[in-house]
């Protein structure tokens, strides 16, 4: 045996010589790397516990990898119907789960929260999230139970989001106005409903974290916001991609397609915008003072930048790191508005497709709000059917089709089944929404709110509660996931989601552009951090309410 194992040594050797000696040092590295990776992989399969749970065989060194297409929330909801709830793959040299089934995700977002808390520290966190300094991103341990408990304590706090409330009124309103200009200047073309949407979200989640409006009547200005958007965008993209890096190692010197470069650059731009907009705010806050110190008191609402700014920092420190402001502001923007904007650009989609649901949002709308004034927050608790065709949304298409990939921080057991330390943890919630053991009596592609009703077909559900869109006991939808790293923001995105809805179907009647029937639009969707329609959608609106109402 010992004598076998020097020969083929030898014999590696000796070729890597020839290698080396007929093309370049390079290329017999990276066979080097390639072959001592198989090494390692035989070893860790000889060493591997044998009672993992069942999973798809896989290659040496790539393991599963190249079993994961474009749409790998599609693929692994296959093989979660062909293996069972719980299925193990090797990514490369990361161990992973996959389910899309309710008891098992409840199991390991609620009974073993503590276990599968936890986040991977992949490369675009380290360069995208402040070394993984922020919330999202950040592993479980101190440094993100302080950054969450900011969040909860002073940011995202009922009282905060009822002070910017009429923020929001504002920007509903200039949402039906840009709209309702829109229709005239468009004509048959149709409106690009991601750039409105888009634009009421940034608008909405700026002016409450940066006490910017970005785009409209007071906005900081078309270059900024611009840059702004630019910015934000690469940055989503970098935050979707699956890096080879994150499961190859060896991948990173290669870097054929230059990611990690590209994550530097979109670092140091990123930096260099949030550097600008906290040093505005100083100079603000001392303007202020100086104006407070006159008798002239200032604007008193403050926007989350100030209050970070005023909050103190950690072992006695008098204020915060810049780098924590930077890490929660980057947090905030990333997780608050590509969410409620896809969630809207959905939801429109699959109204328009189907003029049944349009007809019986406007209905609703027309019973609890009437013609003669435009929807307010208060209305929105009444408004149940459309509560339902949020619902239904998230099941279709959530925003996360993973969530935010979970990490386990020690070896347990699952059904039964061993689960390493450091199992990366893909939640499918759009193989939950679309799993027919869950939904079993009803066509799963089928977009229907009516099966989140809470009381019979035909029954006016007078005197019912409240529609939730979260979750429930069943954990049948889980849009803003569920335990230590639920969603935060959820009360925030759900009022977002409804407001543009609320508004755009009460003011406006909607229908696919130049002919084309409702159900020739396009449901494909394309996989990334969030999960956006592959194409934008574009539609025709006519106002439906008086003129003035708009203005
Ligand atoms: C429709 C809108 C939204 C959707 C669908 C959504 C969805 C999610 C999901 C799926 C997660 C991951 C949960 C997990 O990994 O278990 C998450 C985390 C998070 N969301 Fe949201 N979100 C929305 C809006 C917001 C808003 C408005 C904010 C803040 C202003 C926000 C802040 C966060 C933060 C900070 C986290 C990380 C929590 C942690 O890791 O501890 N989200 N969200």
């Amino acid at each position: 045996m010992v004598h076998q194992s020097i020969f083929i040594l030898s014999v590696i050797f000796f070729a890597l010589f020839l290698l080396a000696q007929l093309y370049s040092l390079s290329a017999a590295a990276a066979v080097a790397s390639i072959l001592f990776a198989c090494i390692i992989f035989h070893r860790r399969s000889a060493l591997e516990p044998k009672n993992l749970p069942p999973g798809p065989p896989r290659w040496a060194v790539v393991g599963n990898l190249l079993q994961l297409g474009p749409l790998p929330h599609r693929d692994l909801a296959a093989l979660c119907r062909k293996y069972g709830p719980l299925v193990y793959l090797r990514l490369g040299s990361v161990d992973a789960i996959t389910t899309s089934d309710p008891s098992v995700i409840r199991q390991i977002l609620l009974q073993q929260d503590e276990v599968f808390a936890s986040r991977p520290r992949t490369l675009a966190a380290v360069h995208l999230a402040y070394d993984c300094g922020d919330v999202a991103l950040a592993p479980l341990g101190p440094r993100w139970k302080r950054m969450r408990r900011i969040c909860m304590e002073h940011l995202l706090t009922t009282r905060r989001l009822e002070a910017f409330a009429r923020h929001r009124a504002c920007e509903a309103q200039h949402l039906v106005r840009h709209v309702y200009g829109l229709c005239r200047d468009r004509g048959r073309a149709g409106i690009d409903m991601r750039e409105v949407l888009g634009g009421f979200s940034m608008n909405n989640v700026t002016r409450m974290l940066l006490g910017k409006q970005y785009f409209g009547a007071g906005s900081s200005g078309p270059q900024e916001a611009m840059e702004f958007m630019h910015v934000t965008h690469q940055l989503f993209r970098l935050l979707g991609v699956i890096y080879l890096g994150d499961y190859l190692p060896f991948w990173r010197w290669i870097d054929p397609h230059g990611c990690e470069k590209k994550m530097r650059e979109v670092e140091k731009r990123v930096d260099d915008f949030h550097t600008k907009i906290i040093e505005e705010h100083r100079r603000a806050a001392a303007a202020g003072e100086a104006k407070a110190a006159a008798g002239l008191a200032g604007d008193s609402d403050m926007d989350f930048v100030d209050v970070l700014l005023s909050l103190p920092g950690e072992d006695g420190r008098d204020r915060m790191d810049d780098v924590e402001i930077k890490a929660l502001i980057q947090d905030m923007i990333a997780a608050a508005t590509d969410t409620s904007a896809v969630t809207n650009e959905w939801a429109m989609a699959e109204v328009i497709r189907h003029p049944r649901v349009q007809r019986r949002i406007q209905k609703e709308l027309d019973s609890v709000v009437g013609r003669d004034r435009m929807v307010s927050e208060p209305d929105l608790a009444h408004l149940n059917y459309l509560r339902c065709v949020v619902r239904e949304t998230f099941r279709m298409h959530p925003a996360g089709p993973f969530l935010i990939p979970h990490e386990s921080v020690r070896a347990t057991t699952l059904n039964g089944y061993h689960i390493p330390a450091g199992t990366r943890v893909f939640i499918n919630t759009h193989g939950l929404g679309r799993n027919p053991d869950v939904w079993a009596d009803d066509d799963v592609e089928e977009f229907r709110p009516e099966r989140h009703w809470p009381v019979a077909e035909g029954e006016q559900g007078d005197g019912v509660g409240r529609v939730e869109i979260s979750h429930g006991p069943d954990f049948r939808i889980l849009p803003f996931g569920a335990g230590k790293r639920k969603c935060p923001g959820a009360p925030l995105g759900v009022t977002l989601v409804l407001t543009a809805l609320a508004r755009l179907f009460h003011c406006f009647e909607w229908s696919p552009p130049g002919g084309m029937r409702p159900e020739d639009i396009d449901t494909a969707e394309v996989y990334g951090m969030t999960m956006p329609k592959a194409r934008p959608l574009v539609a025709l609106a006519r106002p439906r309410l008086a003129e003035h109402l708009y203005l």
